[in-house]
């Protein structure tokens, strides 16, 4: 480098420099996630406005372009609970979970695959030719079994609500062998032949599991978890199964299938699952590529210090794990 612009950097030279070393603080990172399968969770909430779509499908593309491999799993709860409304059917919570009558998984599905799933796809086309659209249907990707939840000890139906129970990722690993980028909404097939609804963050880490991925990130609309939720000015960074598994009784509405799918991803076997704030355009890459990263993070340690050293390909059969918590019922969605 010129000595004069060191010395004595005019700013648009120390601007310039200010990107260099934001650029190579990239370098590691980039090397270490080379080549491997992200799974990334685009949750409804953070998906509200046209920018932030925007913002999200350009980061997706840098991250292919940087030689990772991503999959996007998608939401929709807002946009779902939208359409319900216009179409007269109500629509409650329980357990984080959205009570589904036959009715109301008519509308799920036409929201989720026909609408959400689309203008992802769209998004991230405008980009080139990559991203390819599914429903966990397809291929049998996501099979289900009918999920009850405990309330106040007492077993409650929620409708059509799926726990996934198996995973072919077939089509989508070859979706990713042939450089694509699958985009895939969260419904599933059960035995029953029905179809059912499954929460996105549930499908994301079953899928992440299965594909062994290296990193299961969720986009939400907060900062990340919370010690002190709702007053937010503690935020977890970072904890160990041990830590969650020992926090998920007191969580409440939205964060309990997050905080569940964290689990049962990294007792997967995927090292790193977190939880980020998708209302910060591009946050997604400030996760990936910076030494801070944002949000939180549950890590197993021994899997993480693997991955790091730039070791280990994970996968493994996709098990459910038992998460069985006792909802909280004072807590709304
Ligand atoms: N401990 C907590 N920390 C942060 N957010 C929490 C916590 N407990 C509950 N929440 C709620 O969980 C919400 C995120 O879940 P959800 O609404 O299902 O988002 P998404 O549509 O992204 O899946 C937050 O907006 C927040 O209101
Ligand atoms: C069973 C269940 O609750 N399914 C969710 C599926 C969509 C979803 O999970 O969307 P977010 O990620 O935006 O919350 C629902 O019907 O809202």
């Amino acid at each position: 480098m010129n000595s004069r612009i060191s010395d004595n950097p005019t700013q648009d030279q120390a601007q310039a420099m200010d990107k260099a070393a934001n650029l190579i603080e990239a370098l590691p990172w980039l090397s270490r996630f080379h080549g491997r399968t992200v799974v990334v969770k685009y949750g409804g909430n953070a998906m509200v406005s046209e920018e932030l779509r925007v913002r999200f499908a350009e980061s997706i593309v840098f991250l292919h372009y940087a030689g990772l491999r991503p999959v996007v799993v998608h939401g929709g709860g807002p946009q779902i609970s939208a359409m319900l409304d216009r179409s007269g059917v109500e629509s409650t919570f329980t357990a984080g979970l959205r009570v589904t009558t036959d009715e109301a998984m008519d509308i799920v599905r036409m929201v989720l695959t026909g609408q959400v799933n689309r203008e992802i796809v769209g998004l991230i086309n405008q980009h080139g030719p990559f991203a390819v659209g599914m429903s966990g249907e397809d291929a049998n990707l996501l099979y289900a079994e009918r999920k009850s939840v405990e309330v106040d000890g007492e077993t409650v139906d929620i409708g059509r609500v799926g726990e996934v129970s198996e995973v072919n990722p077939g089509a989508v690993s070859a979706l990713i062998a042939d450089g694509r980028i699958p985009v895939i909404s969260s419904v599933a097939r059960a035995d029953d032949g029905g179809v059912y609804n499954i929460n996105a963050d549930t499908a994301a880490s079953a899928l992440a599991v299965a594909l062994g991925a290296s990193k299961l990130i969720m986009l939400t609309d907060v900062e990340g978890l919370f010690a002190d939720f709702p007053a937010n000015t503690d935020l977890i960074r970072r904890l160990n199964v041990d830590e969650l598994r020992a926090l998920l009784p007191s969580l409440s509405s939205g964060m309990l299938p997050k905080m569940e799918a964290c689990l049962t991803a990294v007792e997967g076997g995927v090292p790193q699952a977190h939880i980020i704030d998708g209302r910060v355009p591009h946050s997604l890459l400030l996760e990936v590529f910076t030494d801070q990263g944002v949000g939180t993070m549950v890590a197993d340690e021994e899997l993480e210090a693997e991955l790091l050293a730039g070791n280990g390909h994970y996968p493994r059969p996709w098990r459910p794990t038992d998460t069985t918590t006792e909802h909280n019922p004072g807590a709304a969605k």
